[in-house]
């Protein structure tokens, strides 16, 4: 029996894909695997019975990643299943960003009570003036699954789209508009773009990218989107940047206190991701991944192990986590061997500092001397 603790509310239609194996519910303890979309597990006590974590959803910046790791703990996120979601409300905030609408709504809410309230529109309505999004230059920091869909989509309502990603993947490349310029460097999107919107996941490198000295690089009147995360921005310069004039509107998925209720600042409860059909994809793919990991050993969509799916074809399966360095193999297989344990199938691959090793037998044996060998982090045996 598997125990799945739930961190967060996971849709239904992926929770029901585990079997009567599974024990599936918030209080679970000491359970084999976590659930999650945006808790942070930060300062959450990891059971020994941990085995994989999954995040419904892309960002993975609520996991210690490199916590887990040490602990042979297999993190997954659900690459592309909430794309769809967050570039058609990174499509709406274009929209208010450029046409005042928000503010519109909100004065003619002022306007209850009066006597002809159609007359008074037709006087007023110029303050809410704003520009047309078509033939604007949209520059967009991340070109993965979101950055991509908001690229194409901006192409298809005549923008001028320039994309920066120093780490774009093939897959992003092929899925992409021929018609998003690639912009060199970072400056060519603050000098260059009308508007700017930014979906590259929060990293050392990317924190606090938005700040004074990239804004001042900005044309006047720039409008910023961050739906990527809060981090990304220093949001005292950009109350900075509103009130010189030189940012129009910013946009955020992100709430924080310093910038909510202020001027030209919009903030949604971040609803990125929040579509019945996002939470859907992003719970069916998190299940999956997830079950197959616990009942196979198979990885695949990890952000700290590397992918390795085989079909199984013996009784037993030995998983072994591990530092990548040298000797490992050797290492097993002569455990094995002196154990008379033939080795039927095996794979090993590696994700920067770690390693995963997958060995396929009829019989088990020398189970402690894999464990208590330098270097290996877990050892898990699936019948
Ligand atoms: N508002 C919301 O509800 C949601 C927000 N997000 C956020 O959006 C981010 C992106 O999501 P996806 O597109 O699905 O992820 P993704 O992994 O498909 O794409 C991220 C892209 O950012 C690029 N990148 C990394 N460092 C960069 C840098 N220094 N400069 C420019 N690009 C860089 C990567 O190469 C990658 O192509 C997530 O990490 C998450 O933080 C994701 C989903 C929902
Ligand atoms: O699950 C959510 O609502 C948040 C989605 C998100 O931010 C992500 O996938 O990175």
């Amino acid at each position: 029996m598997y125990k799945i603790k739930l961190m967060n509310k996971i849709s239904s239609v992926g929770t029901a894909l585990f079997n009567q194996d599974y024990l599936v519910g918030e209080d679970q303890k000491d359970e084999d695997g976590i659930l999650v979309r945006s808790a942070t597990l930060h300062d959450y006590e990891f059971p020994q019975s941990l085995k994989a974590i999954a995040r419904a959803g892309a960002g993975v910046n609520n996991i210690p990643i490199e916590k887990c790791s040490e602990q042979g703990v297999v993190v997954f996120n659900t690459p592309g299943a909430n794309a769809n979601a967050v570039k058609e409300l990174v499509l709406c905030a274009l929209f208010l960003s450029s046409r005042q609408i928000v503010e519109g709504i909100d004065w003619v809410k002022t306007l209850k009570g009066q006597e002809d309230v159609g007359k008074l529109v037709e006087k007023g309505k110029s303050q809410f003036v704003g520009p047309e999004i078509d033939g604007k230059k949209l520059g967009i920091i991340g070109l993965g699954a979101i950055g991509v869909n908001v690229a194409n989509a901006a192409i298809k309502l005549g923008m001028e789209v320039y994309g920066y990603d120093p780490y774009i993947s093939v897959d992003a490349a092929w899925g992409m508009s021929k018609w998003v310029k690639n912009a060199q460097n970072v400056d060519t999107i603050f000098t260059e773009c009308d508007y700017i919107t930014l979906h590259a996941p929060s990293t050392p490198e990317t924190k606090g990218m938005i700040n004074q000295e990239s804004i001042q690089k900005m044309k006047d009147g720039v409008r910023i989107l961050n739906f990527a995360r809060a981090d990304l921005v220093n949001s005292q310069d950009i109350l900075d940047g509103i009130a010189q004039g030189k940012i129009k509107k910013y946009i955020t998925d992100f709430a924080t206190e310093d910038i909510i209720d202020q001027k030209d600042v919009i903030v949604m409860p971040h609803l990125g991701a929040s579509t019945p059909e996002s939470e859907d994809n992003c719970a069916i793919m998190a299940v999956r991944e997830m079950m197959d990991y616990l009942e196979n050993g198979n990885i695949t969509n990890s952000v700290n192990l590397p992918s390795v799916k085989e079909p199984r074809t013996t009784q037993y399966r030995i998983c072994l986590i591990h530092k990548n360095v040298p000797n490992m193999l050797a290492q097993f297989a002569t455990i094995l061997a002196n154990k008379h344990i033939n080795i039927e199938n095996m794979v090993n691959k590696a994700k920067g500092e770690y390693a995963y090793t997958m060995i396929d037998t009829q019989d088990i044996a020398g189970l402690e001397e894999l464990e208590t060998l330098e270097n290996v982090i877990r050892v898990r045996v699936i019948k």
